[in-house]
């Protein structure tokens, strides 16, 4: 399958009173690793939801190779996602979740056993949810994401909880993925973690779009992206102020 490019189109999300998206347009192009930035309650989450349909938008529209998600005759074969807060039951082991979830989807049991060796689970597949660290439950939320060989992966705080090592597995994996000529956007409000893993980035800021492109482009003088977003974020406080 050609790559998978997801395009949102001028979204908007509005709770009453709270605006959490405005007007946010930007592309996600397939074979590389897309960042989504911004501090806490910028946006992300409600974004992630409105391009997997969870959430309605109030307007504004987001496309995944053209079709709109719950158009997408077999969703979960072409984006996988792995939201902040997924959870298992504390008594089943990673492998009777990954089973359960395949049944449901109507997926090969022998996806069971290849994502387990896929994310290096395989040693800790038999145990107890109740026993996993935060970076074993970070795994089995992106094993279960990736039972339907999607194309496109979303993953909500990936880096959330995990140690140096960790982190430097999910770097690899999502390289590898990337590589493949799949799809991958991964949210943080962690811009300087995230700035080493990612191709590009999309950084928001009140569910306004502040910038986006590659690195090279956000960041010429490689002063990092921290100082790259609190640069903007100063700019458009003074404008404000301005006004
Ligand atoms: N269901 C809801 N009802 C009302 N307000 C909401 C709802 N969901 C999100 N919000 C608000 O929308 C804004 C954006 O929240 P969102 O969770 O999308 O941000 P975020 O960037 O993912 O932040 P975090 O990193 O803290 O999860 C926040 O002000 C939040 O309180």
């Amino acid at each position: 399958m050609a790559g998978v490019p997801i395009e949102v189109q001028r979204l908007t999300k509005r709770y009453r009173g709270v605006t959490a998206v405005e007007e946010l347009s930007f592309s996600v192009p397939p074979g590389q690793i897309t960042g989504f930035l911004g501090p806490n309650g910028a946006g992300k989450t409600t974004t992630l939801r409105m391009i997997l349909g969870l959430v309605q938008p109030t307007s504004g529209a987001v496309a995944i190779g053209g079709h709109r998600y719950r158009e997408l005759a077999a969703p979960n074969a072409v984006v996988g996602a792995a939201l902040d807060g997924a959870y298992a039951h504390p008594g089943h082991s990673a492998r009777s979740h990954l089973r359960v979830h395949c049944a449901l989807a109507g997926y090969p049991a022998c996806r069971v056993d290849e994502v387990l060796a896929q994310l290096e689970m395989t040693e800790y597949a038999d145990r107890r949810y109740r026993t996993y660290s935060t970076g074993m439950r970070q795994r089995l939320n992106l094993a279960t994401a990736l039972l339907g060989d999607p194309q496109v992966l979303l993953l909500d705080e990936p880096v959330n909880g995990l140690d140096p090592q960790g982190i430097a597995w999910l770097r690899r994996f999502l390289r590898d993925f990337a590589d493949q000529g799949r799809t991958v956007l991964i949210s943080s409000h962690l811009l300087a973690e995230v700035q080493q893993s990612v191709d590009r980035a999309v950084v928001i800021h009140r569910g306004r779009l502040l910038a986006s492109g590659t690195l090279a482009e956000l960041d010429p003088t490689r002063t990092g992206l921290e100082s790259v977003f609190l640069n903007l974020t100063t700019e458009v406080l003074t404008t404000e102020a301005a006004r």
